[in-house]
């Protein structure tokens, strides 16, 4: 995108572009790398264990895994749009996704961005590259399961991007809802990649029964859509 002409905002300075092309760059290998998962998942599987379960055993320990830079954009102009003050991210990685949500979070104005990642490694350069792009004050990513680290998060929460492991969305999502604002927005990324494990989680957003509003969109892996109409 050509940014000379660009109106200033957080996302259009010029370290926190090359800051998150640097780190979209490093991200793009990370898909050659994931056949080499599979062994260390097929194993854990047989072995009934879930997949945050191999996975918090470290089997992404070296992967980014983030939103696409079109994602990262929309979540930016999405955050924009209602006006976000209060958001909460479930699975910060590297921190991709949460600059695109501090950059937001700060043209609104302030407010707090509190990311949630369970690597340690994970979470001490996602907490860098926060700080490095000057973010440290708006962003706060917790370390440890969001089970745990999200059970305290103060309302209202104006949006929630979900981004964990799959099987995890519908429990962080009744753990968040009560502190959902009305008219709050959650985004939830890879329906298409893991439409099986999520389709408890897509039925119960689109049922129109509780509380919410949604459809997937087709922007990079599908993001789920909701709008939060209240309980
Ligand atoms: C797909 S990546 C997130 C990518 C990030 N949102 C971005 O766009 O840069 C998923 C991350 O969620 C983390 N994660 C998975 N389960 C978690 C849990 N229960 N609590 C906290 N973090 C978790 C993983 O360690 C992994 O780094």
């Amino acid at each position: 995108m050509d940014t000379t002409t660009a109106s200033p905002n957080s996302l259009n300075r010029a370290d926190v572009r090359d800051l998150l092309d640097r780190l979209h760059r490093r991200a793009r290998g990370d898909y050659l790398k994931l056949p080499f998962k599979v062994p260390a998942l097929a194993k854990g599987l047989l072995r009934g264990q879930t997949v945050t379960e191999i996975f918090m055993a470290g089997a992404a320990r070296d992967l980014y895994l983030p939103v696409s830079p079109e994602q990262g954009r929309f979540l930016y102009l999405m955050a924009r749009t209602v006006g976000a003050r209060s958001i909460v991210e479930f699975g910060t990685s590297f921190g991709l996704s949460t600059l695109y949500l501090a950059a937001a979070v700060t043209d609104n104005g302030g407010g707090k961005v509190i990311g949630t990642e369970l690597e340690p490694g994970k979470h001490a350069v996602a907490t860098d590259n926060l700080r490095v792009a000057g973010f440290g004050e708006v962003a706060e990513v917790r370390l440890g399961d969001a089970l745990q680290t999200l059970r305290d998060v103060p309302g209202p929460v104006d949006m929630v991007l979900l981004d964990g492991w799959k099987d995890l969305y519908m429990p962080v999502l009744e753990l968040l809802k009560p502190k959902l604002r009305k008219g709050s927005v959650v985004l939830a990324d890879n329906i298409f990649t893991f439409k099986k494990a999520l389709r408890p989680f897509v039925e119960y957003m689109q049922s129109g029964k509780n509380g919410f509003q949604s459809t997937t969109l087709s922007i990079a892996d599908g993001f789920e859509y909701s709008y939060y109409e209240g309980a």
